[in-house]
């Protein structure tokens, strides 16, 4: 199979890395015309993911009709753009998403998205702990890779998989993606806890409430709690909730030493998806009638609504109740 990856930020260099690293030709879509230029002559993207002497056979382009003879395209963008990009893609080629997020203003998921953007496109769902920087490297990593279609699904799984990099076979599309959705935002909630300084008491209690809201949620949208608990879920939140390797972790650290969310999000070239996923998450919840306490905090922080004291009283104030 001959494998497109759209979207050349730290995720999809690191994948179209992976992809080329038997030898294989992966085209790279970038958006920035000094991406192409760096990955083409220099066999690097200092931009999103320096440091990092990419494969030979990684040819980048600007121009999405060079996508048309592919039989397989990763799509990486950020979440909120994913239904502009995924338009522009050729008709009918499967589509593998890799983005986490939730599209504000219509609360549909990444898959969701792409099938009303792309109806003729198989649609499958690549997610799960996965530090770009360390796939690049080839260092160990498992993944959830979901498909309502078992056989295309294998396909995929056979392209992709690698020695180093394992991907778990899921038919819970949904599932998959709303744990890697939600779990940037109570990555956030973690940042904040070490940012404040409140110990990892604190921390292992927003990852172990944060995954009863996650679940919650997830199974309000038609998720198996078995997805949630693996890879896709609970195994992303852990990473990205340990580190400050994570964008989403590093943006909450920030908040909780008490800089202000406009500072922390002006001009930022990475995305941290959970600052634009917590409000959809939150509209979506309420809509739904799913509580999220966590998710509602990490809101009020974004949005500078009440100050950090306040937001940690009125969490540690809720009624005791059943675990
Ligand atoms: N970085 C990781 O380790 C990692 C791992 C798994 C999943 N993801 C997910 O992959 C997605 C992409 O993240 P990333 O880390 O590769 O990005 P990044 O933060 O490294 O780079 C930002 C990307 O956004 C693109 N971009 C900016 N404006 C755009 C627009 N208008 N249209 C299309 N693209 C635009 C840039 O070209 C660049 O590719 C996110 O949803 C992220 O959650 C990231
Ligand atoms: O850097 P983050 O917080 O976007 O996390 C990257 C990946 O999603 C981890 O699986």
């Amino acid at each position: 199979m001959k494998a497109g990856v759209i979207g050349a930020g730290a995720w999809g260099t690191a994948l179209a890395q992976l992809l080329a690293a038997d030898g294989a030709h992966v085209r790279l879509w970038a958006l920035e015309p000094e991406v192409v230029e760096a990955v083409n002559r220099d066999r690097a993207n200092p931009l999103y993911l320096p440091d990092i002497p990419l494969n030979a056979g990684i040819e980048a382009t600007s121009d999405m009709a060079d996508m048309a003879d592919r039989d397989l395209l990763l799509v990486v963008c950020p979440a909120q753009h994913l239904r502009s990009v995924v338009a522009q893609a050729p008709a009918g080629v499967p589509l593998i998403l890799c983005s986490k997020g939730i599209e504000a203003g219509t609360h549909l998921l990444m898959s969701e998205v792409a099938a009303q953007a792309q109806p003729q496109s198989p649609i499958a769902v690549l997610s799960g702990p996965t530090f770009a920087s360390e796939v690049a490297k080839g260092l160990p990593t498992a993944i959830t890779l979901a498909c309502a279609d078992a056989a295309l699904a294998a396909r995929i799984a056979a392209r992709i998989a690698r020695p180093a990099f394992r991907p778990y076979l899921s038919d819970d599309v949904i599932g998959a993606e709303i744990g890697g959705a939600v779990k940037n935002v109570l990555a956030i909630a973690c940042g904040v806890a070490e940012g404040a300084g409140l110990g990892l008491n604190a921390r292992a209690a927003l990852i172990s409430r944060g995954f009863a809201e996650m679940t919650r949620f997830g199974l309000a949208r038609g998720a198996r709690a078995e997805t949630l608990a693996g890879l896709s879920g609970l195994g992303d939140l852990v990473l990205t909730c340990s580190s400050t390797n994570s964008r989403n972790f590093s943006l909450g650290k920030g908040l909780g030493e008490g800089q202000p969310a406009a500072a922390l999000l002006a001009h930022r070239r990475t995305v941290a998806e959970g600052a634009f996923t917590a409000p959809v998450l939150r509209e979506a919840a309420r809509a739904s009638g799913v509580e999220m306490p966590v998710v509602e905090a990490v809101c009020a922080l974004l949005e500078d609504a009440a100050p950090l004291p306040q937001v940690i009283d009125a969490l540690l104030a809720r009624p005791i109740r059943a675990e």
